[in-house]
């Protein structure tokens, strides 16, 4: 069953502090504060100059001292704090998006493009936090400081602050035009990024296939194309963004002058005191700014949203519904009827197969006929209907149990970045087989010597088949009762070939499905069965008859 939860829209700032209340509440307490504190310096604007404090400069003093301490003080704490929230929701947005990540099944994971997840990781959430969680923070800020100006400019003269407030309508007016060309111009920005980042990917998974065949200039001359497009959108976003920032303070300069005029104009005919006209000034900077500001970060916010809504379906868990829990061992697997297509390509028919507990498999066929993709079905790695474990359906159950039943090694396994040692016993210190002796079968000596302790053993360069040979050794350490090879021994020469599958298959409790290529006389005596892969189907015989009839 899909997850076919609608896409939650709206309140976003509410779910991105949903784990940081109370910092959350703190901060809008110190923002309001601040804005008290600013209101508070027009009135003692305006106090100083009506109430003849100009005379006792010693009382002006401590009351301006005062003052500043009180300033100095609030403003401190509420950079901080909201400093603090910030990186905290930095912090939840990542560590929601990698566990989300990590719950996702292999198939919708392996969908996603690695370069697409850095881009989230590094650019998107930045983009949240400096263009939205800032700006909202600031939207209320504005708005706290816009209602106290409001009201005390209201108090001293309701001329001025209806002549402000047409201003700044017609201000939000002017850049509400250009809302959707600033998401535009953010979503354009966002994807010459990740195309970029794909290419520097592709260049590095690549490189030396690139140098050998001469393809440096085809490669830098693409990435220069994708350089040039995230210079282009990144002018087109941020320029824009500025032109409209200028415009907006030249609006700013220009109200404040206005109402300068505008107040001369009321103490002429006496409706206003220098003093009152100077708390004005003062506090009209509540008003404009806000209303500017708020213009800008409206900009901000909106061309953010797109980012912050692709975030935030990400962080949702789109995990299937697994109901069952699987604590069995697994007795068999039958395929009851499996149809597989990638695409509208038809790979796998089979039906009426039963995989027995204990026996040994040889999987074989030609190269693309499905081999791989049956083994990721059977692990559950890719979905599918017609197969059931233990006569329940594979589809109803539980990945993370299902997948502790049994081990899997295909060819391109690298190794974890973890110590030597901990790449086999991935930190169990209990196992059926001693490190020591798995060492030893597995031929690993050489590495075991030298790299016990080394941690960033991942950057060894080891080979293709020591690298198999440790995954291998791992998934023996791992002590489960199936085994799913795909292509294990494919970089493993013949003499540590035969010791490790004479090692494997002499195990009687052990089932074993292993696909192999290349494959000798004496090893395929080893296994039960062999399973042929032809046109799309599976021919099931017993060992005998096909040494019989290919060897
Ligand atoms: N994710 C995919 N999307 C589309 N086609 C795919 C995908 N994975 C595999 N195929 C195709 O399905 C076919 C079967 O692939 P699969 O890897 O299962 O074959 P195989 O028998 O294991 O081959 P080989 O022996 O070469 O490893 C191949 O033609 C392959 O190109």
């Amino acid at each position: 069953m899909k997850n076919n939860k609608p896409k939650e829209k709206g309140l976003f700032m509410f779910k991105l502090v949903q784990n940081h209340k109370v910092l959350y509440f703190i901060s809008l307490i110190l923002i309001v504060s601040y804005s008290v504190v600013d209101l508070l310096k027009s009135i003692l604007m305006s106090y100083i100059f009506d109430d003849h404090l100009l005379d006792s400069i010693s009382s002006l003093i401590v009351i301006v001292l005062v003052f500043l301490g009180v300033y100095l003080i609030v403003s401190t704490l509420q950079q901080y704090v909201v400093e603090v929230l910030k990186n905290k929701i930095r912090y939840s947005l990542n560590q929601n998006l990698y566990q989300s990540y990590a719950s996702r099944n292999i198939e919708s994971f392996q969908k996603k493009d690695s370069s697409e997840i850095l881009n989230e990781f590094n650019n998107e959430v930045n983009v949240v936090i400096d263009n939205y969680v800032s700006s909202k923070l600031n939207v209320f800020s504005l708005t706290i400081s816009l209602i106290l100006g409001s009201l005390y400019i209201a108090n001293l003269s309701v001329e001025i602050l209806m002549f402000l407030l047409f201003c700044a309508f017609i201000t939000i007016f002017i850049n509400s035009i250009f809302k959707n060309r600033l998401k535009k111009n953010q979503m354009n920005y966002l994807d010459s990024m990740k195309q970029w980042l794909c290419s520097i990917k592709n260049l590095c998974r690549c490189f030396s296939d690139i140098k050998i065949l001469n393809l440096e200039k085809v490669f830098c001359d693409g990435l220069d194309i994708e350089n040039k497009n995230i210079e282009q959108s990144t002018l087109k976003n941020n320029g824009f963004i500025k032109i409209l920032t200028s415009i907006n303070s030249f609006i700013s300069q220009a109200m404040f002058f206005l109402t300068l005029l505008f107040g001369i104009v009321l103490i002429h005919y006496n409706r206003l005191t220098v003093g009152q006209l100077l708390g004005i000034a003062q506090a009209s900077n509540m008003v404009i700014m806000p209303i500017v500001n708020y213009a800008n970060l409206r900009n901000m916010i909106q061309s953010s949203k797109p980012v912050l809504q692709k975030l935030l379906d990400n962080s949702i868990c789109s995990e299937e519904n697994e109901p069952i829990i699987f604590d069995e061992q697994i007795h068999d697997i039958k395929i009851k009827h499996l149809c597989y297509c990638y695409g509208v390509r038809q790979i796998l028919d089979l039906s009426n197969l039963v995989i027995d507990q204990g026996k040994k498999y040889l999987v074989i066929g030609k190269s693309g006929d499905g081999k791989s993709t049956f083994l990721d079905i059977l692990t559950k790695q890719k979905k599918a209907d017609g197969i059931y474990v233990n006569d329940k359906d594979l589809k109803d159950v539980q990945f993370s149990t299902y997948a502790d039943k049994f081990s899997y090694v295909n060819q391109d396994n690298d190794l974890l970045p973890f110590s030597f040692e901990q790449n086999i016993t991935l930190g169990r210190k209990m196992s059926k087989y001693s490190l020591k002796d798995l060492v030893t079968i597995f031929n690993l000596e050489s590495i075991f010597d030298k790299e016990r302790d080394n941690l960033d053993f991942e950057h060894l360069n080891l080979s293709g088949g020591e690298k198999q040979r440790i995954c291998l050794a791992r998934a023996m350490y791992r002590n489960k009762k199936w085994l799913f090879l795909d292509e294990a021994f494919s970089a493993i020469d013949k003499t540590n070939s035969d010791r490790i599958h004479q090692f494997i298959l002499s195990n009687p409790d052990l089932t074993v499905l292993s696909i192999e290529h290349k494959v000798t006389k004496e090893t395929v005596s080893l296994y039960d069965k062999v399973l042929l892969f032809e046109n799309k189907k599976i021919v099931s015989m017993d060992v005998e008859e096909y040494l019989n009839s290919s060897f």
